[in-house]
């Protein structure tokens, strides 16, 4: 997917010289982006600001028609809008939570929805009666969604993109400014709504744990390529070369760390510990000879904190 991106100088004569002659550069927001999901699968889409998840999102979920390139869902075209397949899919954006005019309360959106989606009332009835319960709607089904606060807004944006069952959704950073237990009330919600219906879900997010609480394969994406496609947990071994060495010990005074390996110093350590990197391959004898030196109490080896390896991973491809 290219863009064709208006451009202009700064100031007031570049404004109006714009007015009458436009000038455009072609900003190429995905274009080595090729993945298959199975049907039910949970599957994280991660990458740094720009990298080009919400475009392919909005491809897959018929907002946008790529410049080239070719992708089915439940074997139809996003981008020909079929109301067949646009009655099952669902595209969830934590920027803006819930669609359709604000006046409406929660509870009329809701009927809104099932008017647009052709839901039978029986189904409807029985949809939103699950998803009251799980998203906790009770109370705000007779509020207008304009006053409704951010996380509730969330809450009642799901409820009307869910109440007509899609089989796909996408979810894009659907915990973006919710607090912390508002982000984990969501991610249960949203695990135990792929459990009960076997809907498959892709989801965007800066939080790893929204991607670790949901998801076991990931798809990295940066400067609008797939960088890695694969189990969450050995995400870790393949991007970073390092393990931590996390030993104890009461005295540490005159030890020279770097014969061993790098002191770490972005972790949070109790006053005795002291976190070592060291590459994954001499791990083994770094551990010996540190046991064989030094009193040690206590000594662990660990695989870095994804979020620092995911972090170390933008910020090498950004050199
Ligand atoms: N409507 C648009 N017109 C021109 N360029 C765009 C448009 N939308 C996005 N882009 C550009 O396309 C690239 C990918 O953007 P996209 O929104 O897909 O990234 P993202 O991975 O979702 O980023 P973020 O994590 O910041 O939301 C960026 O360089 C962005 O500036």
């Amino acid at each position: 997917m290219t863009y064709r991106a208006a451009v202009r100088e700064a100031g007031l004569r570049a404004a109006l010289r714009s007015v009458v002659k436009r000038e455009y550069r072609d900003i190429e927001a995905v274009a080595e982006v090729s993945f298959e999901l199975r049907a039910g699968e949970v599957v994280g889409f991660i990458g740094p600001n720009g990298a080009g998840k919400t475009t392919t999102m909005k491809i897959l979920s018929g907002i946008l028609h790529p410049t080239v390139g070719e992708a089915r869902v439940l074997g139809f075209v996003p981008w020909r809008r079929q109301h067949d397949y646009l009655k099952k899919i669902a595209l969830v954006r934590g920027s803006q939570p819930i669609g359709g005019p604000a006046e409406l309360t929660v509870m009329d959106s809701l009927r809104y929805q099932q008017l647009l989606y052709e839901v039978s009332h029986a189904d409807f009835r029985a949809n939103v009666a699950e998803l009251v319960g799980m998203l906790d709607l009770e109370s705000l089904l007779d509020r207008q969604v304009r006053a409704l606060s951010l996380g509730e807004r969330m809450r009642a944006g799901l409820a009307t993109t869910l109440v007509y069952r899609p089989k796909v959704l996408f979810l894009d950073e659907p915990t973006l400014g919710l607090d912390v237990s508002a982000a984990a009330a969501l991610r249960r919600f949203v695990a135990e709504y792929a459990v009960r219906t076997g809907a498959t879900v892709l989801l965007t997010s800066h939080y790893m744990a929204d991607v670790a609480s949901l998801c076991r394969r990931v798809i990295l994406i940066d400067r609008s390529r797939v960088r890695y496609d694969g189990d969450l947990n050995s995400l870790a071994t393949t991007l970073s070369p390092y393990k931590l060495i996390k030993l104890s010990m009461p005295d540490r005074t005159g030890i020279d760390w770097e014969r061993f390996g790098e002191l770490d110093t972005t972790q949070d350590l109790e006053q005795e510990q002291v976190s070592l990197r060291v590459r994954r391959e001499a791990v083994p004898e770094v551990t010996s000879e540190l046991l064989r030196q030094l009193a040690i109490v206590d000594l662990t080896v660990e695989d870095p904190p994804l979020d620092l390896v995911i972090d170390q991973f933008y910020q090498a491809g950004r050199r």
